[in-house]
């Protein structure tokens, strides 16, 4: 069967269509800028002979543009790998936020996509991207099954004192006001990749997801006990934009003595904040190249980002009481060298060694690039969300 990942935010869709049980990926690609004139879309197929790209600068309204784009490249009579939208069986979507009614993926019917809109709240900057791209699927592939991944669902085996805020119970019996937690999907792949490599599936792992936004989890047994993203995905790691922890203080502060209003603040901790606020740039290759050519700020930043994950390891590795791994994953975390050295750096006490020649290797694949006697083996492994949301809905409807 064939089935077509769909990964939608606010200005962009990402996506994947695998032919399953072969877990084959036939073409992947990003629509970004929707609502722009000047929106792209890049297209991969992964031809045996030859896999090939394409790259398309449009005009594109909204997400339907977008997505009907997509099915005409996938069904396009030369370079197609369909012949029909109608192949297409099964839709997995990405959804940020399941709040605590999806501890699981979920077939979506009406019922499904009320509750996702009831979060939207929860979820202001990714839940109605996620709903929207729902209703466009479901119109442009009606004879397919749809199916919800939460971001959330796989944190939802934190203890509780591990997802309670110290408020009035209140807050969190009417209001659910706790801990979510993000990039489950990311967090749970490539915790499962690293277990099965060690032949330990009840290791003790510590994942790190450093994309645009930044998570750590702390996964024993395959269950995670604890995430650094909360109740949004604001806390935690230092971020691409997101400041990552910030004392409350902060935020009434800027309220109630400096003016801010509710939806400034909002742009500040989520757009204007972490890497992009203390150096001006947010993409991590360009804060490179600021860093080499001897820029402090860009000095002070990648210091205050590693600092921030090293905290985590340190708190991470109290939570499970022992650690066998720490798991590099995503665009910084597979690709930075220098962000892993920095975040490893006097953790030896913990019996974690670096080996910074296999750190500055650049494999494709899982790799090791701990010191051959170190007890912490560090993991630099390549997270596949699509993949995870394919499996996971192949899981769903088999059983
Ligand atoms: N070769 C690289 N070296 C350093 N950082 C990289 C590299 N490639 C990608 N990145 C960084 O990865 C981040 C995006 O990661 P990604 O996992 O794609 O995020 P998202 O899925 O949240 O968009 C960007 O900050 C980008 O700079
Ligand atoms: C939940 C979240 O932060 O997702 P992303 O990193 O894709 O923005
Ligand atoms: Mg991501």
């Amino acid at each position: 069967m064939n089935i077509f990942v769909v990964n939608s935010g606010s200005s962009s869709i990402k996506y994947q269509l695998f032919r399953w049980p072969a877990r084959q990926p036939l073409c992947s690609g990003l629509v970004e800028r929707i609502g722009y004139p000047n929106a792209t879309i890049t297209h991969k197929v992964f031809a045996a002979e030859a896999p090939r790209e394409t790259r398309r600068t449009l005009a594109l309204p909204d997400h339907e543009a977008g997505l009907r784009e997509v099915v005409a490249l996938l069904t396009d009579a030369e370079q197609g790998v369909l012949r029909d939208p109608g192949e297409v069986e099964v839709v997995g979507h990405r959804v940020v936020h399941g709040g605590e009614t999806f501890a699981a993926t979920t077939e979506i019917n009406a019922e499904v996509k009320a509750e996702i809109r009831r979060l939207f709240a929860l979820a202001p900057l990714h839940n109605p991207a996620n709903l929207l791209g729902i209703e466009v699927a479901e119109r442009i592939f009606p004879q397919a099954r749809q199916v919800a991944v939460f971001d959330t669902a796989f944190h939802q085996t934190l203890p509780e004192p591990a997802f309670r805020y110290a408020l009035p119970e209140r807050l969190y019996t009417e209001d659910r006001v706790r801990v979510y937690g993000f990039h489950g999907t990311s967090h749970q792949y490539v915790a499962r990749q690293a277990a099965a490599y060690l032949g330990r599936p009840e290791a003790r792992l510590i994942t790190l997801h450093l994309g645009n936004g930044c998570s750590a989890a702390a996964v024993h047994a395959g269950r995670c006990l604890d995430t650094s993203m909360g109740f949004g995905p604001l806390s935690g790691l230092v971020m691409g934009t997101r400041t990552g922890d910030l004392d409350p203080s902060v935020v009434l502060h800027l309220m109630g003595q400096l003016g801010y209003s509710t939806e400034q603040i909002s742009n500040l901790v989520n757009k204007e904040s972490g890497m992009l606020g203390l150096t001006g740039l947010s993409d991590m290759r360009d804060i490179t190249k600021a860093l080499e050519q001897g820029d402090a700020r860009a000095r002070l930043a990648y210091d205050l980002y590693a600092y921030r994950i090293r905290k985590y390891i340190g708190a991470y590795a109290a939570v499970l009481g022992g650690l066998d791994a720490v798991v590099f994953t995503a665009g910084v975390g597979e690709n930075d060298a220098l962000v892993r050295q920095k975040a490893c750096q006097g953790l030896a006490f913990l019996g974690l060694e670096l080996d910074e020649a296999e750190n500055q290797q650049r494999r494709p694949g899982l790799r090791e690039i701990s010191r051959a006697g170190s007890r912490v083996k560090v993991l630099v492994v390549p997270t596949n969300e699509e993949l995870e949301i394919a499996g996971q809905c192949a899981e769903l409807l088999a059983t």
